[in-house]
């Protein structure tokens, strides 16, 4: 592609490639210089010039030699918009999901549906690109904008037609996620998560309804679990715009929750749809599951899915690895799980999907991360205080912080709880102390396969430990 057609001026330059990182410029690469919140990016420029970098997208104020200045005052979107032009063309059905927690799951929930269908599908989110044979990881649940829009591109070329893709609150912050046609947008729910990097929770809701305002095309549908209390600003934004709306929950129009009941192997649920009410058999336990399933039929239903269809195929949805999955069960008959839950909202949400499974104690393991949000650790203890019998608070990815300082703020919200640092010690103890009519719930790193301490990522697997303590 000439540099000519990218931008006026641009001449007869091949463009090669884009970077936002000066490290990986060759020659013909495109530059995005962007600040941020470890460096500038303008401080590269001269080496990215040096490595062959033919233009440099950058704030006015940047000085820029030897290269051409693609001068905008959001340099992160006109950037994402060019590499988009470059990287294109992609998936004709690409849809997102945005909210505190349930992103991974209905974005994987997707993908399963469109399978069902024979679709050629994949997601992107927190457990990597998935497609039907295999999951690679990017290491973050929206990878930077060239990885995200490379990566789709190649879906592209693979034969994928639909992708379901994760849109975090940082991902929106940044523009990792522009320049692509986007069909559906979802929203989850808004709860306490990432205040040390949105600073208020207004910044929060602010970063994510940008999925609503800009990603999403213009005669695009919001797809939205109507029983979350912000709901009603993602929908009033959504009509403003003109976008087409799927609601789903017991306030859902499109998808009416009517009912839910507990089975032996999941859930039934009653739903209203069209006038007419059918019953769907989930088989995944806890409310939150059940939201999350039905955000994912108003998603293959806002982009061409049949109602009934959908609706039938819930059936045959698979867990979602590290969420309320079954690890092991005990020698002494309770059953291990591991889920995601990482902030207060979660835990709740994990917690009531196990209550109505427990005859006897509800014991959860947990702990916080590091380098995150602070001000949710207390709450995350409250919650488990109020909702488990036992609760033993312990490492999560400690990452830079001192481990034991990360519990003590966990612990100020339960006080009563159990205190063993280390992560393998606190799920032997849970297992051991756990009786036959017991259950233990292991929160916090889900599917993850490392501990984060320091600079080391020490193997680490939730239900390998789980297998090993109860063998
Ligand atoms: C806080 C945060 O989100 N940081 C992300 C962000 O960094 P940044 O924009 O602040 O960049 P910076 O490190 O200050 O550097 C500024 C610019 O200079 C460039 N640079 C920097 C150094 C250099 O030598 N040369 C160079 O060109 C960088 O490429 C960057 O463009 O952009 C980088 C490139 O895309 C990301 O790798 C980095 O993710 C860090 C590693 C991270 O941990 N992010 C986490 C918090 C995150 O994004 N989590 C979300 C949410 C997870 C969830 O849903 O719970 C996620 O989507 O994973
Ligand atoms: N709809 C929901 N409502 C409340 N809690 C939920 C919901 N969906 C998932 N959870 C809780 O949040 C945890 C994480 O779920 P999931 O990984 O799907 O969320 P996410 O938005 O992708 O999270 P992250 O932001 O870390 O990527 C789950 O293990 C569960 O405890
Ligand atoms: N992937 C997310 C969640 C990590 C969850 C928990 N394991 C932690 O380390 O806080 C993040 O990087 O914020
Ligand atoms: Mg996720």
């Amino acid at each position: 592609m000439k540099l000519g057609t990218l931008t006026e001026g641009g001449g007869d330059a091949v463009v090669t490639g884009f970077a936002i990182d000066h490290r990986k410029v060759a020659p013909g690469t495109i530059f995005g210089a962007f600040e941020g919140a470890r460096f500038n990016g303008e401080d590269f420029i001269p080496d990215a010039v040096k490595a062959g970098a033919v233009a440099i997208v950058a704030r006015p104020g940047a000085r820029v030699e030897g290269a051409i200045h693609i001068v905008d005052a959001n340099p992160r979107e006109k950037f994402a918009r060019l590499a988009a032009r470059f990287f294109a063309p992609f998936p004709a059905t690409a849809v997102a999901v945005t909210g505190t927690n349930g992103k991974t799951s209905t974005v994987e929930m997707t993908r399963q549906l469109w399978r069902m269908r024979g679709f050629h599908a994949a997601s992107i989110g927190t457990l990597g690109v998935t497609t039907a044979d295999d999951t690679v990881s990017t290491g973050l649940t929206t990878p930077d904008i060239v990885t995200f829009l490379s990566n789709v591109a190649g879906l592209a070329r693979e034969g994928v037609s639909h992708v379901a893709f994760e849109a975090s609150s940082h991902g929106l912050s940044q523009y990792r996620t522009e320049g692509l046609p986007v069909r559906a947008a979802a929203f989850t729910n808004l709860s306490r998560d990432h205040l040390d990097y949105h600073g208020d929770m207004a910044a929060y809701f602010h970063a994510k309804l940008r999925l609503f305002a800009d990603v999403l095309d213009p005669d695009g549908v919001a797809v939205v679990w109507a029983d979350d209390p912000h709901s009603p600003r993602v929908e009033e934004l959504a009509r403003m715009r003109g976008n087409r709306l799927v609601t789903v929950g017991e306030h859902g129009e499109t998808l009416k929750l009517i009912a839910r009941d507990p089975t032996l192997l999941g859930q039934g649920l009653t739903i209203e749809a069209g006038g007419e009410t059918y019953r769907v058999n989930l088989p995944l336990i806890g409310a939150y599951q059940a939201a999350n399933a039905l955000v994912a039929a108003g998603l293959v239903i806002a982009t061409g899915g049949d109602v009934i269809q959908t609706l039938g195929d819930l059936s045959r949805l698979q867990p979602v690895r590290g969420r309320l999955e079954r690890a092991v069960i005990t020698k002494q008959g309770a059953p291990v799980y591991v889920d995601y839950a990482h902030t207060p909202d979660a835990l709740e949400a994990a917690i009531a999907a196990l209550k109505p499974h427990t005859a006897g104690r509800l014991i959860i393991v947990f702990g916080a991360g590091g380098d995150r949000d602070t001000g949710k650790r207390a709450p995350m203890g409250q919650a488990a205080a109020a909702g488990a019998d036992i609760v033993i608070v312990t490492d999560d990815n400690p990452r830079s912080e001192d481990p034991a300082a990360i519990r003590a703020q966990v612990l100020e919200g339960a006080p009563e709880a159990i205190e063993i640092g280390g992560r393998r010690g606190a799920i032997k103890a849970a297992i051991e102390m756990a009786g036959s009519e017991d259950i233990v719930l292991i929160a916090g790193k889900g599917h993850e396969q490392g501990q984060i301490v320091g600079d080391m990522v020490l193997p680490f697997d939730d239900v390998a430990v789980a297998r090993e303590c109860a063998a």
